[in-house]
C-alpha cells in the first residue's frame, strides 16, 4: 500500500507495511508523520494511530524504558525524542539517585510520569484536533548512567546572550547535587574547541560565581563545526554526555553530532540548550536572556528620549539586535512607551510619500517637538544594500553580515529634513547593540536558566538524546532537535502582538492592501499545512 510521509519540510512516498528501510527511516527521522489507511499497533511505544486515512505520527523512538500507555486519541500526536536504547537496546538502567535525595524527599511526585506530555497548542476549540505534543521534561525513575561513569562536557557556540554562564553553572551543580556526578569538562571556544583546544575542568567550586558575569566562561566562536572531528574527540576523551548551549546554528550542529554518535553506536547523550538573544528559536516560548536584553534596551531608549525631548525637533534612533527577527525591538518598544515608531525586519517600511516614515516623523515633530525610533538591526537591509551598493557578506557560520541600517536611516532622515523640508532637526543615534547582550542575566532569566540546565541534566541521565530542552506553553519539554531548527521564529504580523504595538505607538503600518492580502494568504496556507499534520 502506497502512503505519503509528510513533515513540515518534506514529503515522500513509502509503502505499508514498512520494509526494513522504511522502519529505519522512521527511527532516524525524529518528527515524521505518516498517512495511514489501516490500523496498526506495534510493540514498545511504536504506536501508530488507528483511523482511516489519518495523518499521524510514527513515533520516532521508543524511550527504551517507558512506554506511552493506554489508547491514544486518534488526533493525539507525540513528537518524541530519541533514546539511547533505540540503538543500544541492551543498555542497563539503574534507579535514579534522586530517590534518595533529601531535596526531593517531600516532593509529592519526584518523577515525571512517562505519560506526561506537553501540548504545543493550548488554545483549542471543542472539536479541534489535539495536535502535537512533546515529552514533558524532568527527572525519571530510571537512569542509564551510573554517577561514577558519567563524563560530561559543555560547549557554548554562536553569539553571546545573558545567562550562558548561569546555564553552565547549573549543569555542573545539577549533575553534582542531584546525581553525584563530579567534574565536567569545559570545551573552550565553541565547536572547534573540541579538536583544537585543551579542555578545562569545571567543578561546583570553579563555576560558583560565574552567573554574575556576562559572556561565556568557556568562550565561543562561529564556524568550525566538523562533525567527524568533534565525534572522534568525544570518543577519544570518553565523553558520554554532551551539553551544547547555542542558537539555531548550534542546534543544527548538535543534531549532526547526535546522528554521528548514533551511527557509530556510542553511548553518548546529546542535549541541546537553546540560546539566542534574538528569540528566534522555533517551538519554545522564549529564549533565556531575552528579558534581560529587553530590560537593558530600556536604558538606551530612555537615554534617547531624554536627549531628544531636551532639544528642538529632536529625533532619536536606537538600533537593537535582531538579525532576522524583531522580537527585541518589538518588546522593548512595547515596554517603553517613549517610542514613536518601531521598525523590524518582518514588516516592510518606506520613507517617502503618503503614509511613509518621513511624513510620520514630521507629524510627530509638529505634535510633540521630538520623537524616538527603535530599529531592529535586520530591518530595511535591502534598502541599505541598494544605497551603499554593498555586496552580501557572511560570517564564519554562514550568517548574513548586516549593514548598519541605523547609520543609513540617520543619514536619510537628516538629508530629507535639511534638503527637502528645509527644517532643522537634532538627530541622536544610539547603538547599544552589544551592550544588551554582554551583561549578566537578570533574576527571572537566572531562574529560567536553572530550569533549562536541570532539565537537560535529567534528560541526559534518563538516556534521552538528540533533544533540545525548553518551555512550551510554560511547561518544560524535550523537543527533537530538528523540530527547533527547521524554521526560525519571527514576529508574525498576522498575530495580535504587532497590532498591539501599532496601537500603542500609533505609528503607520506601512502595509499596502496587497501586502496585507499576501500575508493573510500565506498565514492561511501555513495553517492549512499545519492542519494537514495535526488534524485527522
Ligand atoms: N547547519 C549547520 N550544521 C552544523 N553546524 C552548524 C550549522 N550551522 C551552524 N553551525 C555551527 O554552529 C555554531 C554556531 O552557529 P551560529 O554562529 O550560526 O550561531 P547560533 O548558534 O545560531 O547562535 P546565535 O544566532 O544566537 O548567534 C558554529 O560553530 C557553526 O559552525
Ligand atoms: O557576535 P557577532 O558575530 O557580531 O554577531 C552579532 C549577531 O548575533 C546575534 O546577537 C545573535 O544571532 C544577532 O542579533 C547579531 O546580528
Ligand atoms: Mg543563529
Amino acid at each position: 500500500m502506497e502512503t505519503t510521509l509528510t513533515s513540515a519540510s518534506h514529503s515522500l512516498s513509502v509503502s505499508w507495511p514498512p520494509s526494513s528501510s522504511t522502519r529505519r527511516f522512521a527511527s532516524v527521522s525524529s518528527f515524521s508523520f505518516v498517512k495511514l489507511g489501516i490500523t496498526k499497533q506495534s510493540s514498545l511505544g511504536r504506536k501508530l494511530i488507528s483511523r482511516q486515512n489519518c495523518l499521524t505520527k510514527v513515533r520516532a523512538s521508543t524511550d527504551g524504558a517507558v512506554n506511552v500507555k493506554g489508547e491514544q486519541n486518534d488526533d493525539f500526536v507525540l513528537e518524541d525524542v530519541p533514546h539511547l536504547t533505540n540503538f543500544l537496546p541492551d543498555l542497563p538502567s539503574y534507579p535514579s539517585p534522586l530517590k534518595k535525595s533529601q531535596a526531593y524527599a517531600i516532593v509529592k511526585r519526584t518523577f515525571v510520569s512517562p505519560e506526561d506530555m506537553v501540548a504545543q497548542k493550548i488554545v483549542v476549540q471543542k472539536d479541534s484536533p489535539r495536535g502535537i505534543h512533546f515529552r514533558r521534561a524532568g527527572p525519571r525513575e530510571k537512569v542509564y548512567f551510573k554517577p561514577e561513569e558519567v563524563r560530561a562536557c559543555i560547549v557554548t557556540c554562536g553569539g553571546l546572550c545573558p545567562g550562558i554562564n548561569t546555564v553552565m553553572r547549573e549543569i555542573v551543580c545539577g549533575l553534582s547535587n542531584m546525581y553525584g556526578v563530579n567534574g565536567v569538562l569545559g570545551i573552550q571556544g565553541g565547536y572547534r574547541g573540541f579538536y583544537s583546544k585543551n579542555t578545562i575542568q569545571l567543578t561546583s567550586k570553579s563555576v560558583n560565581d560565574i552567573h554574575k558575569r556576562g559572556g561565556t566562561f568557556l568562550q565561543t566562536s562561529r564556524g568550525g563545526h566538523d562533525t567527524n572531528k568533534i565525534v572522534d574527540n568525544i570518543q577519544d576523551r570518553g565523553i558520554n554526555q554532551v551539553y551544547i548551549i547555542g542558537g539555531d546554528g548550534t542546534q543544527k550542529g548538535a543534531a549532526a553530532i547526535y546522528k554521528e554518535v548514533e551511527r557509530r553506536g556510542l553511548k553518548v547523550a546529546v542535549a541541546g540548550i537553546p540560546k539566542t538573544i534574538d528569540n528566534d528559536i522555533a517551538v519554545i516560548d522564549k529564549s533565556f536572556g531575552f528579558d534581560t536584553a529587553v530590560e537593558e534596551a530600556q536604558r538606551a531608549i530612555n537615554a534617547a528620549h531624554v536627549e531628544v525631548e531636551s532639544v528642538e525637533n529632536g529625533v532619536g534612533i536606537v538600533k537593537l539586535m535582531g538579525r532576522y527577527s524583531g522580537f527585541i525591538a518589538m518588546h522593548a518598544t512595547l515596554a517603553s512607551r517613549d517610542v514613536d515608531c518601531c521598525l523590524i525586519p518582518e514588516s516592510p517600511f518606506y520613507l517617502e510619500g503618503q503614509g511613509g516614515l518621513f511624513e510620520f516623523v514630521e507629524e510627530r515633530l509638529k505634535e510633540n517637538g521630538h520623537m524616538v525610533i527603535v530599529l531592529a538591526e535586520g530591518a530595511g537591509q535591502e534598502y541599505v544594500a541598494q544605497s551603499w551598493h554593498a555586496a552580501a557578506e557572511k560570517d564564519a557560520s554562514g550568517n548574513r553580515l548586516l549593514l548598519d541600517v541605523g547609520l543609513w536611516l540617520t543619514q536619510k532622515i537628516k538629508d530629507h529634513f535639511t534638503n527637502v523640508r528645509k527644517m532643522a532637526i537634532n538627530m541622536k543615534y544610539i547603538d547599544p547593540t552589544y551592550m544588551i547582550r554582554a551583561i549578566p542575566s537578570n533574576a527571572s532569566d537566572n531562574i529560567y536558566c536553572t530550569l533549562l540546565a536541570q532539565n537537560a541534566v535529567h534528560g541526559a541521565m534518563a538516556g534521552y538524546t538528540g533533544f533540545t530542552v525548553g518551555p512550551v506553553n510554560s511547561r518544560h519539554a524535550y523537543i527533537p532537535i530538528n523540530r527547533v531548527t527547521e524554521t526560525q521564529n519571527t514576529v508574525k504580523l498576522t498575530d495580535r502582538m504587532w497590532a498591539r504595538l501599532l496601537t500603542s505607538t500609533n505609528q503607520p503600518s506601512f502595509l499596502s492592501c496587497e501586502v496585507v492580502q499576501e500575508r493573510v494568504n500565506a498565514e492561511i496556507f501555513d495553517e492549512i499545512n499545519s492542519m494537514k499534520i495535526t488534524s485527522i
